[in-house]
């Protein structure tokens, strides 16, 4: 089997909340790499990690992970909407796969998803149905979420089982690094606000427009200096990227909940899909990081990276 990683932070402020144009020109530099490596790579298979935003999982119902053999996308934020090219058999193949390594994955045979899904497909493939895909939703903000053990189990259940599939395999990370951006928390929400964390009430066109521009405006203040959010914290940033680098996965055991918010943000879980990325590619062989790119950029509320990986 041929396997290979990426790992592409998201933003739905891209091209809303700029930075400089230097900083702009390098981000465009690292993606246009991440393009030609997967150009190159020619994947027939991507397994994508990806969080969501409210708009596909509530608290109804929360699984710590969920892998879909159908997705649609909702087009939050500007975002490509409609169904992604899921590869139902591989998705069944893999989820069968999974369970029977005796990690307790949940599936969804119609999963919404948000901008977490399509903007990396967007952005890497051109759109959200050019490539066979296997959507794994891994919460990353609703807490309690499970320990990044787990995350880790998952990701290697899933890297074995595409082993046995024969294809060339693409794990894809969509996620910041540390961000802090106002996702609502249902501890201690207002009646209405919990009401719809739990229920998931599909938003009117102007309540979706409106949450919206809350996250475009605290990208403006963030940018300007407001310390409302947890800072970008790009040492620790860094330090997740180094360990993805050396393969170090089992680092992560020891990263706790509260620790990983306290240094990263409420929106830092959302490295929990790097972590089950390279934890695939790791469950295909040893790997070597053939790109790294990182930079705090807040008008994007993102400790925003690009790395790519290519089993050896
Ligand atoms: O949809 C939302 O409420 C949050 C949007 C959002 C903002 C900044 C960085 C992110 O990674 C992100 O997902
Ligand atoms: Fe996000």
């Amino acid at each position: 089997m041929t396997a290979a990683a990426v790992g592409l932070s998201h933003s739905p402020l891209i091209g809303r909340n700029d930075p400089d144009a230097d900083v702009l020109a390098r981000v465009d530099r690292a993606v246009a790499g991440a393009r030609e490596f997967v150009r190159a790579f020619d994947p027939d298979l991507v397994v994508l990690y990806a969080p969501d935003h409210y708009n596909g999982f509530f608290y109804k119902e929360m699984p710590p992970f969920c892998l879909a053999t159908e997705a649609h996308a909702v087009g939050d934020f500007g975002s490509q909407a409609g169904p992604l090219s899921v590869d139902t058999g591989a998705a069944k193949a893999l989820a069968q796969g999974v369970l029977d390594r005796g990690v307790d994955l949940t599936v969804s045979a119609r999963m919404t998803v948000d901008h977490g899904f399509a903007q990396p497909l967007e952005v890497l493939f051109g759109g959200i149905d050019r490539v066979p895909v296997v959507p794994v939703f891994v919460n990353g903000v609703a807490t309690p979420l499970c320990p990044v053990t787990r995350i880790r189990a998952l990701g290697t259940a899933v890297g074995e089982a595409a082993a046995a599939l024969d294809r060339r395999v693409l794990f894809l990370a969509s996620g910041g690094l540390s961000h802090d951006p106002p996702v609502p928390v249902l501890e201690g929400a207002p009646p209405r606000v919990a009401d719809a964390l739990i229920e998931g009430r599909p938003p009117t066109p102007e309540q979706r427009a409106r949450g919206e521009q809350r996250v475009v405006e605290a990208g403006r203040e963030y940018a300007a200096g407001s310390t409302a959010m947890v800072p970008i914290n790009p040492a620790w940033d860094n330090r997740l990227l180094d360990h993805l680098e050396r393969g170090e996965l089992t680092e992560f055991d020891s990263w706790t909940v509260e620790w990983m918010a306290k240094e990263g943000g409420g929106s830092a879980h959302e490295v929990r899909a790097w972590i089950a990325a390279f934890a695939s590619l790791a469950a295909t062989g040893p790997y070597d990081m053939t790109s790294r790119f990182y930079e705090a950029i807040p008008a994007w509320i993102a400790g925003f990276a690009v790395a790519t990986a290519q089993g050896r």
